[in-house]
């Protein structure tokens, strides 16, 4: 049957199928992950340590699995990596630029060696990329005066340079002002509507403001995935929380399913799960995502989907 390359585009999702990896020293980094993720903005959330850099970079054909496969569209990541690469837009966790170079420069000579030859296509795209991530005021500076958050959005116009189907982010905004963070938020949420776009990240944030899509990965297995919105339904009327004295944390946390403890004007404020009201000073409140992030780390091992 005939299928025009707008349904193909349509149908592009990355489907993700038992992928294993094990390093060399023992450690199961991933273990039978397996995830479809649609286009638009999918959360992937893990504390350090997770495997979601494993993940990104098997991916971007950066490393190999040891069992599994992943397709995105018609094209066989892990066999036709270069296929994929030509897709590929990628923000790695850490990236080196040539400091006394300015953006616009520097964009320019990335989209050569991506094998744009035409000089005015090029331009006119440096300057659309530049605009997106609103770099184009301070396109002529060197790159060595870029704060962080200018740098990463820097990162996403050189990921963008090949119109990508594909975009990874890894951790993009660890390390950023609120303000900052802020602005890599904005330019990264216009991008989903027509792209798969993996964002990696231990900040539940990141996925809280973005996402549609999520999972939550943990010693290199997936312990939760869906729509966050669905997700928190899940936790609906068993997140109960309490300012207590610190002297009492161990003692609450034997009775209860603490989840999380954050200091609130210097005292512990802890969050539990409960099936029942529990009396004793909770008051019931509705689940955020961190509730939900910290019930999976802490307490959650098998695979849920939502
Ligand atoms: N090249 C490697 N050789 C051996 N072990 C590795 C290697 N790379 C990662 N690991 C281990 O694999 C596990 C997953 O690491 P990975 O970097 O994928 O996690 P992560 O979720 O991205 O963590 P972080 O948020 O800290 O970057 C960790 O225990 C890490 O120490």
């Amino acid at each position: 049957m005939f299928v025009s390359i707008n349904q193909k585009m349509n149908s592009m999702e990355l489907r993700i199928d038992n992928l294993s990896k094990t390093y060399s020293n023992g450690i199961k980094a991933l273990q039978n992950i397996s995830l479809d993720i649609p286009k638009g903005m999918f959360g992937l959330l893990g504390p350090n340590g997770a495997g979601k850099s494993t993940l990104m970079r098997t991916i971007a054909t950066l490393q190999e699995a040891d069992s599994g496969s992943i397709v995105l569209g018609d094209i066989d990541v892990l066999q036709q990596k270069n296929e994929l690469r030509q897709v590929l837009g990628y923000l790695p966790q850490q990236f080196g630029l040539y400091p006394k170079i300015s953006a616009e420069v520097l964009l320019n000579h990335f989209a050569v060696l991506k094998g744009i030859t035409n000089k005015n296509e090029r331009k006119e795209l440096v300057k659309a990329l530049l605009y997106k991530t609103n770099l184009y005021d301070v396109r002529q500076q060197n790159l060595k005066g870029f704060s962080g958050g200018m740098k990463q959005r820097f990162g996403i116009a050189q990921a963008l340079l090949n119109n990508p189907k594909l975009l990874i982010v890894d951790e993009p905004t660890a390390g950023l002002d609120p303000v900052e963070r802020n602005r890599f938020y904005n330019v990264l949420s216009e991008l989903g509507e027509h792209t798969v776009v993996i964002l990696s990240t231990h900040i539940v944030d990141d996925v809280k403001e973005l996402c549609t899509n999520m999972a939550i990965i943990n010693q290199g297995q997936v312990c939760l995935k869906g729509q966050p919105l669905q997700i928190l339904e899940g936790l609906k009327d068993k997140v109960y929380k309490k300012t207590i004295e610190k002297s009492e944390l161990n003692l609450y946390k034997e009775n209860y399913q603490v989840i999380s403890e954050r200091l609130f004007l210097g005292k512990p404020t802890i969050h539990i799960i409960s099936e029942t009201n529990p009396g004793d000073g909770f008051t019931a409140i509705n689940a955020e995502l961190e509730d939900v992030y910290f019930s999976e780390i802490f307490n959650g091992t098998k695979t849920k989907s939502i």
